[in-house]
């Protein structure tokens, strides 16, 4: 086991690149553009992005199971694409489409992989800590698929890896299960295992991360702690949420003031005030509410969260890759 803190993967300028692709011409197309992350041991690194950022394929690239086209990766110390034995018998994956054989039983099949390592978890403690017993005689392929998300995490960890990879390990999962898993990685992280995870759930990063990278279009755009991406992009911001009746002309509220922060409504009767609101705006929106006899369902005022923030990041990346697309065809045409 790593001492706590000290780095079990280094990524430096990782390319990849996929293809040739028919509507590309058959060209290359470039889904990695140089990502560049630590992750430490003892400390829980979670990996965002929207649909199609590079998640996965850095995942791979950082497991060795995809070749890179450029840069370098050290995975505890190794490069992975010519780890041996050693290294994978130190490394849990995890992967997102499960990777476990259909006509199996979970807990007989746990045992095999057991059978693998020298000093492998007690199967029956992982089994009853992830309530894999209440399906432990039904053939994976009949699972529904959070118990195969349960499944497939424990494949993960029965070797006693110093590093796991998991792809989005509590996707599907129900509020129960969720809170197991939740639990589970605590724990893992607090014995020095170092855990590099990707997920869609934005308040399971922001309760789990000790670390944040943002990924975007195949490069890294913000990383750091929760609290230094909240604290190092919105310093006095907040955001007022309002859920009432739809299509009503919020901004009013804020007429007598001198600064008019930013009224969105979306999804409808979903509106959000953004800026540096006070309790003093909070009132501004009770008395118009109450001035039009309007009991909302919520009214709320909060300091941004992870998805606030990840939202921005992500809008603020496309109006980038926008500018710059614009640019390049202006070039072209000029
Ligand atoms: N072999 C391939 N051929 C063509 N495109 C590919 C290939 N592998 C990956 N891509 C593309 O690369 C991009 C990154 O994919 P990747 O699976 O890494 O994204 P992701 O961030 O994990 O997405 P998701 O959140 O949907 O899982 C996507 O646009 C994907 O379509």
């Amino acid at each position: 086991m790593l001492t706590t803190g000290s780095p079990c993967l280094e990524i430096a300028g990782l390319v990849k690149d996929v293809g040739p692709i028919p509507t590309l011409d058959g060209r290359m197309k470039r889904v990695l553009a140089g990502v560049d992350l630590t992750a430490n041991a003892g400390e829980i690194t979670v990996i965002l992005g929207v649909n199609g950022a590079g998640k996965t394929t850095t995942l791979e690239c950082a497991q060795g199971l995809s070749r890179r086209t450029g840069g370098t990766v050290r995975l505890l110390g190794e490069d992975p694409e010519r780890a041996g034995a050693e290294l994978r018998a130190r490394v849990g994956i995890m992967l997102q489409e499960g990777g476990l054989p259909p006509s199996a039983r979970p807990v007989a099949l746990l045992r095999h992989v057991a059978g693998m390592y020298a000093d492998p978890a007690p199967v029956e403690a992982l089994v009853g800590r992830l309530g894999i017993d209440e399906f432990a005689g039904t053939s994976i392929r009949r699972l529904s698929g959070g118990q195969k998300q349960r499944v497939a995490l424990a494949a993960a960890l029965v070797g006693r890896p110093d590093v796991v990879f998991l792809d989005e390990p509590s996707a599907g999962l129900d509020p129960q299960s969720r809170q197991l898993v939740v639990g589970l990685l605590e724990e893992l992280r607090s014995d020095g295992l170092g855990i590099i995870l990707t997920t869609h759930l934005l308040d399971d990063a922001e309760r789990l991360a000790d670390v944040v990278h943002i990924l975007d279009r195949g490069r890294v755009v913000a990383s750091g702690s929760v609290a230094e991406l909240l604290a190092g992009r919105h310093d006095a911001a907040r955001r007022l949420t309002l859920r009432t009746e739809p299509g009503l002309p919020l901004a009013e509220a804020f007429a007598a003031e001198r600064r008019r922060p930013s009224v969105t409504e979306g999804p409808a009767g979903h509106y959000t005030v953004d800026g540096e609101l006070t309790s003093g705006d909070l009132l501004a929106v009770a008395s118009w509410l109450h001035a039009k006899g309007i009991l909302p369902h919520r009214l709320e005022l909060g300091r941004q969260n992870l998805e606030d923030v990840f939202l921005t990041i992500a809008a603020e990346s496309a109006e980038e890759a926008a500018s710059a697309r614009e640019g390049h065809a202006a070039e072209e045409t000029a």
